[in-house]
């Protein structure tokens, strides 16, 4: 990523805001369910982004490669990456070829759940822009519901498309259809994402609350009952519903860490002054420039940040006459800059968005999950902490050149295998090798049987020291490589480019090869075997 970031070309890409809020086009009670299977084209289609919404020869180039995620045709998988932002974090859904989710609310759900899913506060889905839009950014809850706007998941989204197109520039900004309206996010030189968030919307009935307006016909600093105590709150939708109050009436100003949100929050959330339900941000203020805010989000709970509330936030601290326009909002996951512009009466918000720890966590997480039948069916994964999946390999596996080090076999690790796994394989070869007498027959450089099914990684320079190791890794055998010699053999570099395939075979059984085992006697043999495969593919 640093060094893409690096190679950025100095461009800056930006697309005119249009009016926002005019429609929304989801109702937080309507969830189409689509089942993956029964998509008519399922082929990835690569986004081809259209040269009126960003026109720039430099998005031209390098949107049509999709590396990021495994892209493959006819899948029926899900690809999808965890961000956070502040701590709110999401699974991403690559849906760019399908203007439907591709996972039911009731699965997303599922995937939220902290214990037996991936664990997250939504899961938000990419999918092809309406309205003359470049995105539609769709969320689901960890509850399934519907909202119409995520302050924090929209700067998720921008990085995620970044990636997704291999659009590294130093400035980067594209329209985003979502249940709220058009967003503009843009991704500035320091990673950080600012959000032209629209106008905040203060009409009672379109927040929605049936609290009564008593300012022109907004809500602000009324009564409102919660179990007993009288609460002062300020009604303002971004697009989905907030209330926020500064504490209960004629009482002292309120000390955030000391709520029991838990228990305060889903009563808040569930009142019936608010149809749709309700976020409800609960706010101190250290100065007119300066709030802390503790955040109960209608279906999801206690997060540790929520974008839309923190712009809300600043709005009614501005209508209650607590704070300026231009604030820093401290959230239990890290500060978000707010700004309500006089000028144009946005919010605009700026924040970080990150991948969830780093690449080779983004790795682990990149799981492909059959859609139907079961909700969540986690697929083999092979993995290198070495080696980025679609990267090149790293100097020190290669067979000459500088920092190349004398067949230094990398380490791989595996996840998920298929229950029933009595013994996994792996192949690695050169699938680009090219005979000028023959025909493209990928080249063996490594060949790993009779791997225990205990064992779940083979360490960097293993090759040739299963003696060394010992226990379980004294019973893997290595079979010969192109080279007609046992183990490892790094790639020598006839020219750049080549693909470099690692391929883990799950084994129903235990391979009996032999003395000298050949990938061909490998692959011959598990015919009929193979309960499950997993690739990493690099370049050398
Ligand atoms: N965390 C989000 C808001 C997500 C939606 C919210 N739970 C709702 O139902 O409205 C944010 O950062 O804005």
């Amino acid at each position: 990523m640093a060094e893409a970031i690096a190679a950025a070309a100095a461009t800056s890409l930006s697309v005119k805001p249009s009016n926002r809020h005019s429609q929304l086009f989801l109702s937080s009670t309507s969830f189409p369910i689509i089942r993956l299977n029964s998509l008519k084209n399922p082929n990835f289609r690569p986004l081809v982004v259209s040269s009126t919404s960003i026109d720039s020869a430099a998005t031209q180039k390098t949107s049509s490669k999709t590396s990021f995620l495994d892209q493959r045709e006819g899948s029926r998988y899900l690809h999808f990456v965890k961000y956070h932002g502040l701590g709110n974090d999401f699974i991403l859904v690559d849906n760019r070829d399908s203007s439907e989710p591709k996972i039911t609310p009731e699965q997303a759900a599922k995937l939220c759940d902290r214990n037996f899913g991936i664990g997250a506060d939504g899961v938000i889905f990419a999918l092809p822009g309406i309205n003359g839009t470049d995105y539609t950014m769709r969320i689901f809850n960890s509850d399934g519901s519907e909202p119409e706007m995520c302050g924090n998941g929209v700067r998720c989204f921008a990085r995620f498309i970044a990636e997704l197109e291999n659009l590294h520039v130093k400035k980067l900004s594209f329209s985003v259809h979502t249940g709220a309206g058009l967003i503009v996010p843009e991704i500035q030189e320091d990673g950080q994402v600012k959000v032209d968030m629209g106008e905040p919307v203060l009409k009672a009935a379109d927040v929605p609350t049936k609290l009564a307006a008593n300012k022109n016909d907004a809500v602000v600093k009324s009564e409102l009952v919660v179990d007993g105590v009288t609460w002062n709150v300020t009604c303002v939708s971004m697009g989905n519903p907030h209330c926020v109050t500064f504490g209960i009436k004629g009482g002292q100003d309120l000390q955030v860490d000391a709520l029991n949100l838990a228990q305060i929050g889903p009563k808040f959330e569930h009142h019936e002054v608010f149809p749709a339900r309700t976020n409800t941000e609960f706010v101190q203020v250290y100065s007119p420039s300066h709030l802390k805010m503790r955040v109960w989000e209608r279906g999801a709970g206690a997060t540790l940040a929520c974008g839309t509330g923190a712009c809300a936030t600043v709005v009614a601290a501005v209508l209650e006459g607590r704070a300026g326009r231009n604030c820093m909002v401290d959230l239990p996951g890290g500060p978000l800059e707010i700004e309500w512009r006089e000028e144009d009466n946005h919010v605009y918000m700026t924040g970080p968005a990150e991948m969830v720890h780093g690449k080779l966590f983004q790795l682990l997480l990149c799981f492909e999950t059959r859609a139907v039948p079961d909700p969540v069916y986690v697929k083999s994964l092979l993995v290198s902490p070495e080696i980025d999946n679609e990267g090149r390999l790293p100097r020190k596996y290669r067979g000459e050149g500088q920092g190349a080090k004398k067949n230094l076999s990398p380490p791989v690790e595996w996840y998920n295998v298929p229950e029933g796994t009595k013994s996994p394989a792996l192949v690695v070869q050169d699938l680009d090798i090219s005979d000028p007498d023959g025909p493209n027959v990928p080249w063996p450089h490594w060949v790993v049987v009779n791997i225990p099914p205990h064992v779940k990684r083979l360490p960097e320079g293993f090759s040739g020291k299963e003696e060394e190791f010992g226990g379980e890794y004294a019973l893997i055998k290595e079979g010969v490589n192109g080279w007609k010699l046992p183990g490892w053999r790094g790639p020598v570099l006839p020219k750049h480019g080549r693909r470099f395939e690692f391929k883990l075979y799950a084994l129903d059984d235990e391979s009996h090869l032999g003395n000298k085992v050949t990938k061909e006697k490998l692959e011959e043999a598990v015919q009929g075997h193979v309960l499950g495969e997993a690739v990493l593919k690099c370049r050398f």
